[in-house]
């Protein structure tokens, strides 16, 4: 599990690095605080998020399936400092293999609440419909602002990133990807 009390010691320790007085008032509970932070939002970690297409129904569909506008917040590896955009998941099932809706965010989710790099959580997302639904295909677009590009560094607020996995037949298929983009720009 997520060591707490260790990440509280660290975070007192960068609070005297910085030349801060952890003892003072309005900090004397940050440690704890950010502690609590960051075991929610690195929760990730301790899950395997493919779990979650384990519910699958069968349902005579063998047409597109897009959730769309999914909002996600994750952590930059690098520098620790959020990126955040929405996701975008279409999956074509085989054999009327579906899975709940709701499970398609919460793989995105599961991925995203780890230290990550965008690249990986796109293909990590598509992997694992892959794996568990044997779909025809899958397409996972992300698009995100990452804070370490824009509130330091490079400093460029408003530039997106966008990544996406193509797999099965959206990577054969130049229409199919094209439908999936078309509802995705709508
Ligand atoms: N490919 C990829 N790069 C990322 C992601 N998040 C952050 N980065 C980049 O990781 C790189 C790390 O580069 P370094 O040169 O080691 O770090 P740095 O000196 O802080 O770099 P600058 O951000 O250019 O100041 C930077 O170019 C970031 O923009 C991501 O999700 N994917
Ligand atoms: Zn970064």
């Amino acid at each position: 599990m997520i060591d707490t009390e260790k990440i509280e010691k660290a975070v007192r320790m960068i609070l005297e690095a910085i030349g801060e007085d952890p003892d003072r008032e309005g900090l004397r509970e940050t440690p704890a605080r950010v502690a609590r932070m960051y075991k929610e939002i690195f929760c990730g970690l301790w899950e395997d998020p493919e779990l979650h297409l384990e519910k699958i129904f069968t349902e005579e569909h063998e047409e597109m399936i897009l959730v769309k506008d999914i909002p996600i917040y994750s952590m930059c590896e690098h520098h620790l400092l959020p990126f955040f955009g929405k996701a975008h998941v279409a999956y074509i099932p085989r054999r009327g293999k579906v899975t709940g809706l709701s499970k398609l965010a919460r793989v995105v989710e599961g991925f995203a609440k780890r230290p990550q790099l965008q690249e990986r959580l796109t293909t990590q997302i598509a992997d694992s419909i892959m794996r568990r639904l044997n779909p025809q295909g899958v397409l996972v677009v992300i698009e995100a602002e990452h804070m370490c590009m824009t509130l330091r560094g490079i400093r460029k607020p408003g530039s997106k990133t966008i990544t996406s996995a193509v797999r099965g037949s959206f990577q054969r298929s130049e229409a199919t990807r094209a439908e999936a983009l078309a509802l995705i720009k709508d």
